[in-house]
């Protein structure tokens, strides 16, 4: 397979390359780039010296159609311009960003404040929570890759939701995440001194996967809901963790929870239901694509706490694009991305 990758530079970029580099499948890497054409990959990023030794590419429509496969990991606004027009010349497209993972254009500038993408082409596109989504994402010429936050909310909410054991128009989520969720591009926010010894809330009730988790529970479940939704900064490189609240439905025990989701992820390798532990970690899923679920429910209340953690630049965005496009083309979802946690 012929790869292209537009945004190589950036974090999500990167982790693209980390996990393409081990993928039996892939003959040709192309590093595109908006600024630095002509740049050799590992002069710029040195860990990559002799291993990855491209010089950057301009963004040309006549190459990227040569293409079989295009990863967009770019700001919000950027493939929205790009990917209409390849769609159809050749290359399956994945884009990381959020520009057609919501079908509602209005909604997309209400929340991302940007121009939407074009009505045909977001009208092709597929979203790609591929646990989830497989049989569409099997034939999709387009494929948006959900947001890390949605990624982590949805896979441990969305069984129990489907199954009817808890009241989803209850739901409440606190989210947590890394600093590298903000991309590459300094920032007041992201500085050290700031950002170190640190732990903020931000986009209060205002986030943009708010939309995103709500459409796609309507999609999945049939289950219309308006959620409260909040993220935190944590003064950690990488990771996400979710915490989700929510009333108990009729006779939901912990036991049917954690029943629920162990057998609707049974034949999925990354989604882990942790049983045999009392919390779940960042750290334990670090530089891998998995997601560690974990349910606890409280007797007191009869809500349930539910719990998960990925890393948001790989469960969360680059490992979920591959994991995405192993699907695509027939290939064992695990391809590419079978790599044992970091941890420390
Ligand atoms: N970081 C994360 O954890 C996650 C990120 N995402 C989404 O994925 C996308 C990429 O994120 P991330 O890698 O963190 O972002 P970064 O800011 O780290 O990188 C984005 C890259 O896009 C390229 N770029 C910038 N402007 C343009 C342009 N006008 N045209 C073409 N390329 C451009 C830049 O490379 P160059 O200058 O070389 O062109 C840059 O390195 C974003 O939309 C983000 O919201 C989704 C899930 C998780
Ligand atoms: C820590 C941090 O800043 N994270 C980013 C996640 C970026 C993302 O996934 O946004 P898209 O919807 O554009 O893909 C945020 O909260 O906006």
């Amino acid at each position: 397979m012929k790869i292209g990758i537009i945004g190589a530079t950036g974090y999500g970029g990167l982790e693209l390359i980390r996990f393409l580099h081990n993928h039996k499948e892939m003959s040709e890497l192309h590093l595109f780039t908006s600024s630095e054409e002509g740049v050799s990959f590992s002069h710029k990023f040195g860990h990559l010296t002799h291993i990855v030794d491209h010089t950057l590419q301009k963004i040309d429509d006549e190459q990227l159609a040569k293409l079989d496969v295009v990863f967009t990991s770019t700001p919000a606004g950027v493939a929205s311009k790009i990917m209409p027009t390849l769609l159809h010349t050749g290359p399956k497209l994945i884009d990381l960003s959020g520009d057609f993972r919501l079908k509602d254009r209005q909604l997309y500038t209400q929340w991302y404040k940007k121009e939407a993408a074009d009505e045909k082409a977001l009208a092709q596109s597929v979203y790609g929570l591929s646990e989830w989504n497989a049989n569409k994402i099997k034939v999709a010429p387009l494929i948006a890759n959900p947001g890390c936050y949605p990624t982590a909310t949805l896979l441990s909410v969305l069984p129990l939701i489907k199954e009817g054991l808890i009241d989803a128009t209850q739901l409440i989520i606190d989210a947590k995440s890394g600093y590298s969720g903000a991309g590459n591009k300094p920032s007041q926010t992201t500085h050290f001194s700031e950002a170190n010894e640190g732990f903020s809330i931000y986009k209060v009730n205002e986030h943009q996967h708010i939309p995103e988790i709500e459409q796609s529970i309507a999609q999945f479940t049939d289950v219309t809901t308006t959620i409260t939704f909040n993220t935190h900064l944590v003064p950690m490189t990488r990771g996400i963790l979710t915490t989700a609240y929510a009333p108990l439905v009729g006779s939901a025990t912990e036991q049917s929870l954690v029943h629920c989701l162990q057998q609707v992820y049974a034949n999925h390798p990354f989604v882990r239901v942790i049983t045999d532990a009392t919390t779940v970690n960042t750290a334990r899923v670090k530089g891998s694509n998995y997601c560690d679920i974990l349910v606890r429910v409280d007797q007191r209340t009869n809500r349930a706490t539910i719990i998960c953690a990925i890393d948001n630049l790989v469960k969360g965005a680059a490992g979920q694009a591959i994991q995405n496009m192993n699907i695509q083309f027939g290939l064992p979802e695990t391809t590419g991305l079978d790599v044992v946690p970091l941890f420390i």
